[in-house]
């Protein structure tokens, strides 16, 4: 697949056929389009030498010219994390859906789930606690484990305290092979995490847009989200602090648009094969 590049497309040719930049094993732009990740992957190449990012200096600006090449020189082998987090409801797995297209993506819901199955470490550390609830076939049952755990800061904390770790081992066990990915975080600020990740995206929404959707897509009851939603920062905080903000008001169409953008400003777009 091909990012079409909206403005500086012919500058980002001419750029990489200066010379200083020999490398043939550069695999960048054709007629105005970026070769991205998906197109690199399309080769038979091992995963870790299909592509590399380049990060530009300053940051969420379009490459900048000789000297991002060199910096992208520079800087060839850096793994580059983006942390897809917002509020519940807003649109993380949506986003991350459309990401998934361009880079891999890691949902840590999913592997979350995965570690409450039967057999799975979080069940076997949860057992420890009398208070967690089981099925017969040995999984956490989820949902009464939701009700009992946001019910009570006590209770929220241990099973907090048990499964974060393991969440985190997870992700670092998945990034190790990845050199541009992205993981879907949903507490990635209430946790203290920033620092994990190259840059933070933030899919934010209105709260009232969060809550028809969970109320329709999700099952949740409006004063259920709410619960769960007032043990998260409020979303103007996470967006504050995050690289790149995605608004998630309107289509899908328009948050696929977005994360485009984004993945450009990122340098994302700029490949190399090594
Ligand atoms: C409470 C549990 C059992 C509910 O499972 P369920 O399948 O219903 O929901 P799922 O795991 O898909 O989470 C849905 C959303 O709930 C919110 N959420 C989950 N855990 C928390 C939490 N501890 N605090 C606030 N919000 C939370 C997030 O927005 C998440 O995206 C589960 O979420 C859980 O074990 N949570 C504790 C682990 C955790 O903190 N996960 C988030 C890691 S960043
Ligand atoms: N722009 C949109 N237009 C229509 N539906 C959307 C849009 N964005 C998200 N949705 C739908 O809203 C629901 C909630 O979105 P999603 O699951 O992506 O939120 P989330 O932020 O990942 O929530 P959670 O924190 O619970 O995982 C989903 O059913 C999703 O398909």
């Amino acid at each position: 697949m091909c990012l079409p590049i909206p403005a500086t497309g012919q500058e980002s040719v001419n750029r990489i056929k200066q010379p200083g930049i020999s490398d043939p094993r550069l695999l960048l732009v054709t007629g105005g389009q970026a070769v991205d990740a998906v197109a690199l992957n399309r080769q038979d190449l091992p995963e870790e030498s299909r592509y590399r990012v380049r990060r530009n200096s300053a940051a969420g600006t379009m490459p900048g010219g000789w000297k991002g090449n060199m910096e992208m020189e520079r800087n060839r082998g850096k793994r580059h994390v983006i942390g897809l987090t917002g509020s519940m409801g807003a649109g993380k797995s949506a986003a991350a859906k459309i990401l998934g297209g361009y880079i891999p993506v890691l949902d840590l819901d999913a592997v979350n789930a995965g570690l409450l199955e039967a057999g799975g470490e979080g069940s076997r550390l949860l057992g420890t606690y009398a208070w967690v609830p089981f099925r017969e076939n040995g999984a956490v049952d989820r949902s009464e484990m939701a009700a009992r755990m946001f019910a009570d800061p006590v209770k929220r904390k241990q099973a907090e305290g048990i499964l974060h770790p393991l969440l985190w081992n997870a992700m670092e066990d998945w990034i190790q092979d990845k050199p541009v990915c992205a993981v879907e975080v949903p507490l990635l600020f209430e946790t203290g995490s920033a620092d994990r990740f190259d840059s933070i995206w933030c899919v934010t929404c209105r709260e009232s847009t969060a809550i028809d959707r969970l109320i329709r897509w999700r099952g949740f009851t409006e004063a259920g989200a709410r619960e769960r939603l007032q043990y998260q920062f409020p979303a103007e905080k996470k967006a504050r602090a995050s690289d790149v903000v995605l608004h998630n008001d309107g289509t899908l169409d328009a948050l696929r648009e977005q994360i485009e953008v984004a993945l450009h400003q990122e340098g994302i777009y700029e490949c190399v094969i090594h």
